[in-house]
């Protein structure tokens, strides 16, 4: 299968290792050339996925026809940010697949990206793909699971075969808004439980924060479209556990720096993409207008965009109304 990947940061080229590891040829576009021809000597993208050796089967390019001639489907793993941009310049193509977790707030709207990707290319085929999914392990061969949705059986079925393997077990969904919003909102869970995690308050702390962040997940989640037994599977607490867990998590990290005196400021300088601070932002915009409550997400925007204490914020979290569980 001809397949296009559009982001060559650590999950578009870690993807595109996984396709081509099970023989599909794959372009893997970036918008910077120089990045493109630096792929294509050195066979490593060694900013993002140190020890990782791109097969033969991967062609980086940096011209958008080339990338999506021919191309199956296109995966798209650039930021959140970027993606209205980046599909404003990609010739038409038969189906885009989102390997992105974020939101956007818009016209007064929270969209999610296969609404964003309807939006710029009406004609083509969407599905969505989410689960426990860090790069580095999944591009170095650990083995890993992660659900594709779609409205499109055919399509969801077409990218389960093309990126099941050995090393990565993919199940079929119909629940695009489950999935993606579970991919998007356990990125604010987990800045909030790396926030537990640079102020010390220890494993009950953490959990108890998780559990009650899984619970406004699926509250939020289920009132914009998302089916309750998702948020239990893999794109929700499967992948909360992961990204709330793991050091590798970018989302926790920057938690953890901002409880120990990161401002945004700071992160921003990073190379890689927070995409749980933009969710954040975009559900506080959200809750602003629509009344929605959202106790932990509001509690991270504070500390993310107020500069205030997270110890106060906790604080008062735990001094709510006491009601049943
Ligand atoms: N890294 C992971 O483990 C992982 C796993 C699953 C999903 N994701 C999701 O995939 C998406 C991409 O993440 P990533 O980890 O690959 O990011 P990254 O920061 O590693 O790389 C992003 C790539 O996109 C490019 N880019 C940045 N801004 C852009 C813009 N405005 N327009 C076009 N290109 C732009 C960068 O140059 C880079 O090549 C995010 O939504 C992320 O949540 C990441
Ligand atoms: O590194 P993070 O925090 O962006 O998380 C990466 C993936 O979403 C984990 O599934």
């Amino acid at each position: 299968m001809n397949v296009a990947v559009l982001g060559a940061g650590g999950w578009g080229t870690a993807l595109a290792v996984l396709l081509a590891r099970s023989g599909h040829r794959v372009a893997l576009w970036s918008r910077r050339c120089e990045l493109a021809e630096a792929l294509l000597a050195t066979r490593e993208n060694a900013a993002y996925l140190p020890g990782v050796r791109l097969p033969e089967g991967v062609r980086p390019v940096c011209t958008a026809e080339r990338a999506v001639e021919g191309a199956a489907f296109v995966l798209v793993a650039v930021p959140t940010k970027g993606v209205r941009t980046v599909l404003a310049g990609m010739p038409p193509v038969e189906a885009y697949v989102s390997a992105v977790k974020g939101v956007r707030f818009a016209e007064g709207r929270l969209l999610r990206i296969s609404q964003i990707m309807r939006r710029a290319a009406p004609a083509a085929r969407v599905a969505v793909l989410s689960g426990p999914n860090l790069a580095l392990e999944v591009a170095r061969g650990l083995p890993a699971a992660a659900v594709v949705a779609s409205e499109d059986a055919e399509l969801a079925a077409r990218v389960q075969r093309a990126l099941g393997g050995p090393t990565f077990r993919v199940y079929t969904s119909p629940d695009v808004a489950g999935v993606e919003l579970g991919g998007a909102l356990k990125n604010v869970m987990a800045l909030a439980a790396g926030m537990a995690d640079g102020l010390e308050l220890g494993d009950n702390a953490k959990a108890a924060l998780l559990t009650r962040g899984l619970r406004e997940m699926v509250r939020f989640g289920t009132a914009h479209g998302g089916a309750v037994e998702t948020f239990y599977g893999l794109s929700g607490l499967g992948d909360l556990m992961a990204t709330a867990m793991s050091p590798l998590s970018r989302n926790r990290s920057a938690g953890e720096r901002i409880a120990r005196g990161a401002t945004l400021a700071d992160l921003e300088t990073g190379r890689q993409v927070v995409e749980g601070v933009h969710t954040t932002a975009a559900l506080h915009e959200w809750a602003a207008r629509s009344g929605e409550e959202l106790p932990i997400t509001e509690a991270v925007w504070r500390v993310v965009y107020r500069g205030d204490d997270p110890r106060r914020v906790l604080e008062e979290l735990m001094r709510r109304e006491p009601k049943p569980e």
